[in-house]
């Protein structure tokens, strides 16, 4: 439809407009009186002009972040939340492990269709909640091997990149990103609560404590009941050659353990973010610590620093779009919590009750955006899908596609949103006939009223029994001269190939450089009893479990979509099994289960039968077709599309995880992990926000002296 309205009273109308919202946002009341007595901020109005740290996403990374920030009074920090924050017991329930997965919580994205998958597409999880995806996991706590951290540094250790950090202060080369710089930050990152010692004894639980810590607000604890099959499954794996049984999950060494659930083993309910980082920043009772909620952060704001070739990017801090009418949901508890806050005063700069101007008002939405600026730093923690998207919405990526999606490159850095790695979930089912010697199982829960009845009753007299179980707490991660003979041929066929060629068409040079980097470590890890490959969780039924590749070498991508970049969730490609080597290893895998089930002795007398892929599918080409007909190709583990790797290969952030040529812009997620860890990643994400915590601490600290 046309307007009859002339230019001018159009401008003079929007002016009107905009000078009224800046009225009401002035005058919106202040129940507890006053910004600074706020932490969840009921309105993007709310917020104040600037804090010191913005941080994009208060999901596992960034609430970590700002948690350890905020420790420092002085210290202001923003968090800015799309998702919202939620009391929902689907999130807290710890039973089974699966009750996050809702759609409420979730982003709502489809994979590309998968080439190598016979152009299948799937379902990209990732949490859209304060909390993040640590809001929604299946709440195993594991860890990677101590050679998965130390690859992380290897890629620095006489780069250029290496050399120009020392001269920049960056202590030793590869700044503590191996596995005795991460340890501490395991310890720091979670309070590990010991099993019940009759459960323990009874499941030969093992566990040591030098290997974890007791301090933090995120806890990783025990249910009080094990089915009594993992006993019977870790005498199978013992029954297997090669395999060891490190005396805890978190020793950093390959084999068959116990692992504990992100949970508190007090209250029986998940442990996470929210809980562990943003309670407790809450429960300071400062006034340094703002959440918004339910808003979308679309670009960080880069500025020129500088003249002539010295020039660089500054990010001073970033725009989000409003919706006018829209509030944001405070529960009930953060109400209380908000307005039982006594104090007023505080030396917080951010505590200026001075509203955001409105700008970009928008009639047709009823929306406007709006700009926070960031003193110190811009920290993106928006996870493996949305902090590439981000960047690049920004003008950071690389080149041809930022041109492709009309938005002009202020910075051409190629890996952003390249080197995209998840684990693939794949399908192979045994079961075992004759296992009803073996009681209870998980099965029963459903079969057998007698036991539900008494499961239903221990949880509701003291949250005990079977429904304080999670996902499971045993797994084997092993290395793959363990699982296969061909482990030579297989790693001497990854030294010889030609990597580029599995990479997109057109991929820059630096990138291909750096999966190369990543393919000959994988080759002498495929080679080595300390890079674990396979993975298979144990739950003591009759079933066999999903078995995950650990180490995939094929890289997908998370691009904008240039169709409609701003308003359209980035591409996800998996590439899954883009490299044909990921299908000898999974093949292998398979053969692998095989035997363990159909010539185990253990098994034997349990009468294994197998379902899948059925013992008539044998041949590598077979199992492959196989294979890119079921495998699922992401465990939910987005990773590496904003790696920290040197510039030369294709990096993204250097070892201070800061974004290359740009000042006041780090990376503190997922994305940053150059190779996934053989393990599921929230314990490492957690690993890494608590130690960029200390990094960002220290960078404060150097310059205010
Ligand atoms: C279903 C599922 C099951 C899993 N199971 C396990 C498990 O059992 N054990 C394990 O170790 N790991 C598991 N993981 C993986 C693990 O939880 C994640 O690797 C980890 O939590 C990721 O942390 P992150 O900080 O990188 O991202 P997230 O925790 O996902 O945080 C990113 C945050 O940024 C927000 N955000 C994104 N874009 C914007 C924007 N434009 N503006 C504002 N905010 C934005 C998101 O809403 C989100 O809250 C699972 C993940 C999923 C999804």
């Amino acid at each position: 439809m046309r307007s009859s309205q002339s230019p001018s009273s159009l401008r003079q109308k929007l002016a009107l407009g905009a000078a009224l919202f800046s009225l009401t946002a002035t005058a919106y009341p202040r129940p507890g009186g006053g910004a600074n007595r706020w932490h969840v901020l009921h309105h993007a109005r709310e917020a104040a002009l600037e804090y010191d740290y913005v941080v994009i996403g208060g999901g596992t990374a960034g609430l970590t972040v700002a948690d350890r920030l905020t420790e420092d009074p002085n210290t202001t920090v923003l968090v800015i939340e799309y998702g919202a924050l939620s009391d929902s017991a689907l999130i807290s329930t710890v039973q089974g492990g699966f009750r996050g997965f809702d759609a409420q919580f979730l982003y709502a994205i489809e994979s590309v269709p998968q080439t190598h998958l016979k152009n299948r597409t799937t379902g990209v999880l990732a949490g859209k909640v304060v909390g993040g995806s640590s809001a929604v996991n299946a709440m195993m706590t594991v860890r990677g091997t101590a050679e998965d951290y130390d690859r992380w540094g290897s890629f620095f250790e006489g780069s250029p990149d290496g050399d120009e950090e020392e001269e920049r202060g960056g202590g030793e080369s590869n700044n503590g990103w191996s596995w005795s710089g991460m340890l501490p930050y395991f310890r720091k990152a979670l309070h590990f609560e010991p099993p019940l010692p009759q459960v323990a004894q009874t499941s030969g639980i093992v566990y040591n404590t030098s290997f974890w810590g007791n301090t933090s607000g995120v806890f990783t604890g025990w249910p009080s009941f094990q089915f009594p099959g993992t006993t019977v499954q870790f005498d199978a794996f013992r029954s297997m050659p090669g395999v060891k049984f490190p005396v805890d999950s978190g020793a950093g060494e390959p084999g068959v353990y116990w692992f504990p659930s992100f949970m508190d083993p007090h209250s029986v309910t998940r442990s996470y973010a929210r809980t562990g980082h943003h309670n407790r920043a809450m429960a300071r009772n400062t006034s340094n610590y703002h959440l918004l909620t339910r808003t979308k952060v679309d670009h960080i704001v880069l500025a020129q620093k500088g003249d002539g070739p010295n020039a660089k990017a500054i990010a001073t801090g970033v725009r989000f779009t409003v919706n006018a009418t829209a509030s944001v949901s405070v529960p009930e508890d953060a109400q209380a919590s908000k307005n039982n806050n006594g104090s007023s005063s505080s030396s917080s700069s951010s505590s200026s009750s001075t509203t955001v101007p409105v700008t970009g008002w928008n009639t047709t939405t009823h929306s406007h955006t709006q700009f926070v600026r960031a003193r110190r730093e811009v920290i993106l923690a928006a996870g493996g899908i949305h902090s590439p998207q981000i960047l690049q919405l920004s003008g950071v990526g690389p080149r041809r596609l930022l041109a492709e999606a009309n938005i002009s490159t202020i910075v051409d850095l190629p890996g952003v949103g390249q080197n995209f790695q998840d684990h693939p979930m794949l399908t192979a089912s045994f079961v075992l006939s004759n296992y009803s010697s073996v009681h209870p199982t998980s099965a029963d829960l459903f079969l057998n009223a007698t036991f539900r009845a008494w499961s239903d009753a221990a949880w509701k007299a003291n949250r005990t029994g079977p429904q304080s179980l999670g996902i499971g707490n045993a797994a084997a991660w092993l290395p793959f001269p363990v699982i296969s003979p061909r482990w030579s041929e297989i790693s001497g066929d990854l030294f010889s190939q030609k990597h580029a060629a599995y990479l997109p068409e057109g991929t820059d040079d630096t990138v291909a450089a750096g999966y190369a980097a990543q393919m000959t470590s994988y080759a002498t890890a495929l080679r080595n009893n300390r890079t674990a490959f396979y993975s298979n969780v144990l739950s003591g039924g009759a079933n066999s479990g999903t078995l995950v590749l650990l180490h995939p070498l094929s890289r997908g991508t998370v691009n904008i979509d240039p169709v409609d970049p701003h308003n359209r969730e980035p591409l996800v490609n998996y590439r899954a099994m883009s490299n044909p080597l990921d299908g000898m290893v999974m093949a292998e895998m398979i053969r692998y289960t095989r035997r363990f089930f159909m010539e185990n002795p253990v098994y034997t007398p349990y009468g294994p039968v197998e379902l899948a892929p059925g013992d008539y599918v044998n041949s590598d080409e077979d199992l492959v077709m196989y294979l890119s007909e079921t495998i699922t190709p992401s465990e939910y583990h987005p990773a590496g599309t904003c790696a920290m790797l040197p510039r030369a290969l294709g990096g993204v952030v250097d070892q201070k995880l800061r974004v290359y040529g740009i000042d006041g812009l780090r990376v503190v997620d997922a994305s940053i992990f150059p190779t996934l860890p053989g393990a599921n990643t929230c314990q490492t994400v957690y690993a890494v926000a608590e130690k960029a915590a200390d990094i960002i601490k220290a960078a404060a600290k150097s310059v205010s002296k």
